[in-house]
Formats: structure tokens, C-alpha cells, sequence
């Protein structure tokens, strides 16, 4: 492929040319500039050659020839060493100051010997890389090169290209107008014109030295774009002969597929040609009725048939599986809903199912922990029976500690007494309380007339102290006759003091035997899965020294001379409501008179016995130790009375068939007939009598004991008779003295806390428990 005359390279040729064009007019006109220096100044130019035709007019054709004896590279090397020379020289003069001021009158001689000399020209320096030839060289494979190929790389060199030339002619055309302009307006003047030489070459040189740059420039860029281009054509050569070398083969491969389809197509077109033929004897046979051509094959009549009936069965299944599928579908939306009651149904079951074989798990796991609560129970059962035992231990330890027989007061509160009374409770009662000081709760101190006296007892209650404090301090006498022993608790004191009220209390404020019979109960409800209890009530009433049976239905009086607390009648109690109405109604019936003091003074001394009968049951048998595993125990010492318990002493605290008493006795009051208001001789005045006759008896008994004589007037009084066993057996006895504050009661007060006083000095001999036998 040939270059267009209109591509870069053809440009640059031209370029080229003008170049060259240019660069020798340059020299011409660099000659004539000399020549006329060299005419008009000192400065001797040693030209070698021709000198004659120097000095002949430019205007002959063959002197003009002449003058091309230096070439092209010749010129441009010859106009690059003058123009190095100029600088060389201007140098020198700018390096030394004062040869230059010496010189300013004169031009600086500038030797371009060299220039038309070329025996004396020396090498091209290294600063000078302008090479016309070069470019005349590397010019040459440009014509090969496919313009088509790597376009804009081409354009972009040869823009640069083209600045570069632009600068070139521009250059020579200034060049020559400035040298026109300066030959014909300085000619006249030798001195003026040499020194504008001399600015000329130095100006001139300048020029040349842009202009090389610029041609190196376009040279690199030049030899880059002639790289690359010898490569795009490497490459696009390599591409051409792949190409043709696949198009070669792809054309060869389809000509054959070519082949074998028309092949394929002949074939298959025979193939169709004789089923057509076939198929257009099958039709006439079928229409005619006629035989099977010999032609028709019997295997493929065969078929036919078999295809065909093949054909009808698949139909009538078809239309048979249809209707069944549709009958199905009706039954199926007919029975939706009872299937879906039954789905329900086998859901739940299913559902009732799990829940039952989860339950079955879960009995199994209940059983499993059933076994294991049912020991664990056993074994808190023996630990709750030890406990109890040694929580009975520790309470009726603590009630020998205390002592069998305890004495405490109960100071009640200042009188209230009825309206009608008022003026002369006012007039009788006016003095000052005689309790001056309640220092302990274990010390009373009585001021009496001046005369301080002071009681030490087991407990002393003051005025505020409440029915429940007072029951929680006897409850454990309540545990110990549960537990087997016999108990006491007496109230002791003067008329209006409180003992009834202590001892029974009112509905709002109950008091120790209604509270008794809850704790009684609940004791019974406790050991209900050890013992069998059983509960029997006597109540009597002594009244003027008459033994009266309030249980008995006639109300009959015991009028014997003696009597005993062991020849009481029992009556069953079936329940605690039973026990609570059988008391409410003894304490109903019991004498009761109204006095000064009291308007519901009790005339009798009024005794409620409860016997507690206890069997263990046959389990709790086995639940406690045996009697000689106990005795196989060590021996303990009790540190404080320094006596040994053996085991076989413990087994009082062990659970035991036992019946005991447990027993209430609120005294009558005595009283000053004179303070009571009691008329000498009456009814009252005897009652009054025998209450203080048989509280004397009491004192008598107690001083007796105290005092342990030989003889306890036990005999003296029906009630010392029934008290007996209480005050001298094994019992655990509680003697409350009630006191009231009043300097009034001053004389009863002092002499309750003096009986008291002696009941403490009572010895006592150790509380048993009253066991049976089973
Ligand atoms: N601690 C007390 N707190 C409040 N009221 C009391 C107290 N002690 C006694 N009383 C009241 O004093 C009055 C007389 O009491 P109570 O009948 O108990 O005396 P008593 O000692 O039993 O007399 P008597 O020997 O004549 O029967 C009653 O109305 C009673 O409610």
C-alpha cells in the first residue's frame, strides 16, 4: 500500500525541502552579510576559496553554482560552529569587564575561518544535534507506513512536527526582512554597519539555536512514531496471515458440513417419498375395503390394529378413571364434613393419646418421687417427733428450772366501778395507790402506811400487761400436761381483784382456760398421726364447803366428809366446742353474788379439771427408740444440778401412753365483810365465812408445807382436800395472786403476796409424768 500524497509524511518531505530550500538562502544570505563586513571593517575573514567571485555580483548562474560546494549538512554544521564561535567569544568578552569597557568603541572580532574551510573544520560539538541528513535518513520507511494505522498517535507527532517547521519558516522569513531592512538602511555607514553585523550573527545565532531544539524535538518525536509504527505493522501482519490461515479452514469445514447435509437431504427426501407411498396404499385399503397389498407388510398391519385398539381401551379407561374421579370427588365434598369431624376427633385423640402417654411418664416419674416424698416424710416425720421431744424437754426442763410450784402477781388496773356506786367508791376509795414501785418483773414493792415492804415472786404482771402475755408465759404448763404431767394453775387474791377475769376473761379478752383448750386442740391436732387423745372433764364448785358436780344434770351437791380429787366424775368431752359449752355452762351455774366490791363476786371456789388420756398409736411405736437402745446411751450430767440423766430418764421426754390432769381453780375472794357491804347473819356473810375459812386452810396447808411439817392439815377444808394432790403430789402448780393497786385493799393486798411468799418456799419433789400402759 502506497502513501497518499496528502499524509503527514508527504508533509513532512516537503517540509523537509523547504527546509533545505530555506538553509540555503540562509547561506547566502550569511555570505553576502560577510562579505560586506568584510568589506567595511578591520575584521579579516579568511575565506579560502574563490575570493573573486566573492567579490562578482550573485547575479551569474554559474558562480552561484560554484558556491554549492558545501552541501547541506555541511552548511547547517559550518552555520552551528560560527554561531558556537560568536558565543564563545561573547562569553569571553562578558567574563572580563574591562576589556569590554575598553572595547565598547570597537566590534569584537569573530574568526569564521572555519566556516569556509573545510580542510579546517573541525567535528560537530555535541551541543549541536541538528542533523538535516537525519532526517533526509529516517524520512525513507515513512513512505511504507499505512497512514490508516495508529491515527491519532500519527497526528499528535505530526503536530509537533509541523510547529516545528512553522518556527523554522517563520524564522527564515524574519531573517529576511530584518536583513533587507538593515542592508538597505545602514549601508552608508562602515562603523554602524559593522557593529549591526556583529548584533546580527549574535542575534541570528539565538535564532538557530530555537530552531535546532525545535528540529530535535520533532526528531525524538519522529523516531517514537517510527517505532511505533513498525510495530503496528509487525502486528498487523501477524493478524492478516491468522486470518487467512482460519478463513482457510472454516471454508474448507463448511464446504464438507455442506456436503454431508445434501447428502442427509437426498437421503431423508427417498425415505418420505416411500411412506408417502405407503401411506397412499393404506388409504385406498381402508376405503375399498380392499386386501393389503403385498406391499403393506403384515407386522405393520398388526400394529396398526393393536395401536388402535390399544387406542380405544385407553380411551374407556380414560373416560372410566374420569367418572370415578368425579364420583370421588362428590363423595369426597359430600363426606368433607363428617371427615373433618372425624379429623377433629382423631386430633383430639391423638392429642388425648400423648397427653395420656405423657401422663403415663409423668406417673411413673410421680410414683418415682411419690416413693421418694413418702421417705423423705418418714424421715422428717422422726425428725419432727424429735423436735417435738426435745422442744417438750426444753420447756418442762425449763418448768423445773423455775420450779414445780411457780408463784407470780398480777396487778390489775384501777377500779371502774358501776354509776350507782360512784359516791361511795369516791368517798371510800379517795387514797393513793399503795404499789409505789414496780422496779423488776420479778419484785413488788408495797408501801404501806409508810412501811415499805417488798415481794420477790417467779413473775410479777403490772397493770398493762395483756391476756396474752400472760397465757404465752403458761403455755408450756399447757405442753407439760399434754405431755403427761399433772397441772395446776390457782388463782389467789382478794374480791374484785381479777381472778375471773385471768382465769376465764371476757369474749373481747380471753383468758387462760378458753386459750388452754385452743392450745389443748391444737396440741391434739399435731400428734393427731402419733396418739389417740382422749379428753374428760370434771367441774366442781366448793361452796360453803359443799362439793358440787356442775356436770351433773340435777346439779347434786357431794356433801361427804371427806373428799378427793381421784373420786371426781369425768364427764366425755366429743370435740373442743363440746368442752368450751360444757365449761360456759359449770361457769353460768357457778354461785356468784353481787357485792360492793364486785358485782359478779363469786361466792364458790370454782374447780375445772381436764383429764388428757394419751395412747400412742402402733406406728409411733415403731418410730421411737426402744427402751434399751436408750439404756445402752451415756450418761448425762446435768451441769446445773449436777445429777446424772441417764437415757432411760430422757425417755420422759419420748412420746408415751399417758394420762394426766390438767386443772383450773379460781378461788374465791376474800374479803372484808365490813368492804363487801355483807350483812352480819345473812346468806352472803356465811358464804364470805366459809371462803375465808377454807382460804385459811389453804394458807394452812401451804405454811405446812413450807415449813414441812409432819402434819398437812389437808383435812381442814374441802378445798385443801380436793387441792391435795395438786399442792403435795408430783404436779407442776402456777399460783397467781391477783392484787389491786388501792391503799384500800392495802391489808388483802400485803397478806395475798405474804401466801404467796410461802407457796414459794414450798420444796417440792420432782414432777412425774403419769404414764400407762398401752
Ligand atoms: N387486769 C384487768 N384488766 C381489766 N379489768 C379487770 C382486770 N382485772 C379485773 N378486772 C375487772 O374487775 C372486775 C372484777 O374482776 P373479777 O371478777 O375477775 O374479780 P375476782 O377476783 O374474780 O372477784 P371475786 O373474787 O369477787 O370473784 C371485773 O369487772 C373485771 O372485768
Amino acid at each position: 500500500m502506497k502513501p497518499s500524497s496528502n499524509t503527514p509524511t508527504s508533509s513532512i518531505e516537503e517540509a523537509l525541502k523547504m527546509i533545505e530550500e530555506r538553509t540555503s538562502q540562509m547561506n547566502l544570505e550569511i555570505r553576502k552579510h560577510f562579505d560586506r563586513s568584510k568589506s567595511s571593517s578591520s575584521i579579516e575573514l579568511n575565506v579560502q576559496n574563490d575570493n573573486d567571485q566573492q567579490e562578482q555580483p550573485t547575479s551569474n548562474p554559474t558562480r552561484n553554482r560554484g558556491r554549492s560546494y558545501l552541501s547541506k549538512e555541511n552548511q547547517m554544521e559550518d552555520i552551528s560552529k560560527i554561531f558556537n564561535a560568536i558565543r564563545a567569544k561573547r562569553k569571553t568578552v562578558e567574563k572580563t569587564p574591562s576589556a569590554t569597557a575598553s572595547n565598547t568603541n570597537h566590534s569584537t572580532p569573530v574568526d569564521v575561518s572555519e566556516f569556509n574551510s573545510p580542510s579546517t573544520r573541525k567535528p560537530s560539538t555535541p551541543n549541536n544535534n541538528f542533523h538535516p541528513s537525519s532526517i533526509s535518513r529516517q524520512a525513507t520507511p515513512l513512505q511504507n507506513v499505512n497512514s490508516t494505522i495508529n491515527g491519532s498517535h500519527q497526528r499528535i507527532d505530526v503536530q509537533h512536527v509541523d510547529d516545528s517547521l512553522a518556527t523554522v519558516n517563520n524564522f527564515s522569513v524574519n531573517r529576511e526582512e530584518e536583513d533587507v531592512s538593515e542592508c538597505t538602511s545602514d549601508r552608508s555607514s562602515t562603523s554602524a554597519c559593522s557593529m549591526g553585523s556583529q548584533y546580527n550573527v549574535v542575534e541570528l545565532q539565538a535564532k538557530v539555536d530555537a530552531l535546532t531544539t525545535a528540529l530535535t524535538k520533532a526528531n525524538n518525536n519522529l523516531e517514537d512514531f517510527q517505532s511505533g509504527l513498525e510495530t503496528s505493522i509487525q502486528k498487523q501482519s501477524e493478524l492478516k496471515n491468522y486470518y487467512q490461515s482460519f478463513l482457510k479452514n472454516m471454508s474448507r469445514q463448511h464446504a464438507q458440513k455442506v456436503e454431508d447435509l445434501q447428502e442427509r437431504i437426498n437421503h431423508l427426501e427417498k425415505e418420505n417419498y416411500g411412506l408417502k407411498e405407503q401411506l397412499k396404499t393404506f388409504n385406498n385399503c381402508a376405503i375399498n375395503s380392499q386386501a393389503v397389498p403385498a406391499t403393506c407388510s403384515r407386522e405393520s398391519i398388526l400394529s396398526r390394529d393393536a395401536i388402535l385398539k390399544a387406542s380405544k381401551r385407553a380411551s374407556q379407561v380414560c373416560a372410566s378413571t374420569k367418572e370415578e374421579l368425579q364420583s370421588l370427588k362428590k363423595f369426597l365434598l359430600s363426606e368433607y364434613d363428617p371427615f373433618k369431624e372425624v379429623s377433629n376427633f382423631a386430633q383430639e385423640v391423638v392429642s388425648k393419646s400423648l397427653t395420656i402417654f405423657n401422663d403415663s411418664q409423668i406417673s411413673e416419674q410421680y410414683k418415682h418421687k411419690l416413693a421418694e416424698l413418702e421417705e423423705k416424710q418418714q424421715q422428717l416425720s422422726q425428725l419432727l417427733l424429735q423436735e417435738i421431744n426435745s422442744r417438750k424437754s426444753l420447756q418442762n426442763e425449763l418448768i423445773e428450772e423455775r420450779g414445780n410450784i411457780r408463784v407470780c402477781c398480777r396487778i390489775r388496773p384501777e377500779w371502774s366501778f358501776p354509776a350507782e356506786n360512784t359516791k361511795f367508791v369516791h368517798s371510800l376509795f379517795h387514797r393513793s395507790c399503795i404499789i409505789h414501785e414496780q422496779t423488776t418483773d420479778t419484785v413488788i414493792t408495797i408501801n404501806r402506811k409508810g412501811r415499805i415492804r417488798t415481794f420477790e415472786l417467779d413473775q410479777v404482771y403490772g397493770t398493762s400487761a395483756s391476756q396474752d402475755l400472760i397465757f404465752a408465759d403458761l403455755k408450756p404448763l399447757i405442753h407439760s400436761s399434754f405431755d403427761g404431767y399433772n397441772v395446776c394453775m390457782m388463782m389467789y387474791g382478794e374480791t374484785g381483784s381479777g381472778k375471773s377475769f385471768t382465769m376465764n376473761g371476757t369474749s373481747a379478752q380471753q383468758g387462760i382456760i378458753p386459750r388452754a383448750i385452743t392450745e389443748l386442740f391444737h396440741l391434739i391436732d399435731m400428734h393427731r398421726c402419733f396418739c389417740d387423745v382422749k379428753l374428760r372433764l370434771s367441774v366442781v364448785e366448793i361452796y360453803n364447803n359443799d362439793v358440787r358436780d356442775m356436770l351433773s344434770p340435777n346439779g347434786s351437791t357431794e356433801k361427804e366428809a371427806y373428799y378427793s380429787s381421784s373420786e371426781l366424775r369425768y364427764s366425755a368431752v366429743q370435740d373442743e366446742q363440746h368442752l368450751r359449752q360444757l365449761i360456759k355452762e359449770c361457769v353460768s351455774k357457778r354461785s356468784e353474788g353481787r357485792t360492793l366490791m364486785n358485782a359478779n363476786s363469786s361466792r364458790s371456789h370454782f374447780i375445772v379439771s381436764i383429764e388428757i388420756e394419751k395412747r400412742l398409736c402402733a406406728q409411733t411405736e415403731k418410730l421411737q427408740p426402744s427402751r434399751d437402745f436408750l439404756l445402752k446411751q451415756p450418761v448425762e450430767t446435768n451441769e446445773k444440778t449436777n445429777q446424772q440423766n441417764t437415757s432411760a430418764q430422757n425417755l420422759v421426754t419420748q412420746p408415751l401412753s399417758t394420762k394426766s390432769v390438767l386443772r383450773f381453780v379460781d378461788l374465791a375472794g376474800s374479803e372484808n365483810v365490813e368492804m363487801s357491804g355483807v350483812l352480819v347473819n345473812s346468806e352472803q356473810f356465811a358464804e364470805t365465812s366459809h371462803v375465808n375459812k377454807s382460804l385459811a386452810a389453804v394458807q394452812d396447808v401451804v405454811v405446812a408445807l413450807a415449813q414441812k411439817q409432819r402434819h398437812i392439815p389437808f383435812r381442814n377444808s374441802k378445798l385443801t382436800q380436793v387441792l391435795r394432790d395438786s399442792l403435795e403430789g408430783d404436779s407442776k402448780v402456777l399460783i397467781m395472786v391477783t392484787v389491786s393497786p388501792q391503799d384500800k385493799f392495802g391489808a388483802e393486798t400485803i397478806h395475798a403476796l405474804s401466801f404467796a411468799e410461802k407457796v414459794k418456799q414450798i420444796k417440792r419433789k420432782k414432777a412425774t409424768r403419769q404414764t400407762v400402759v398401752n
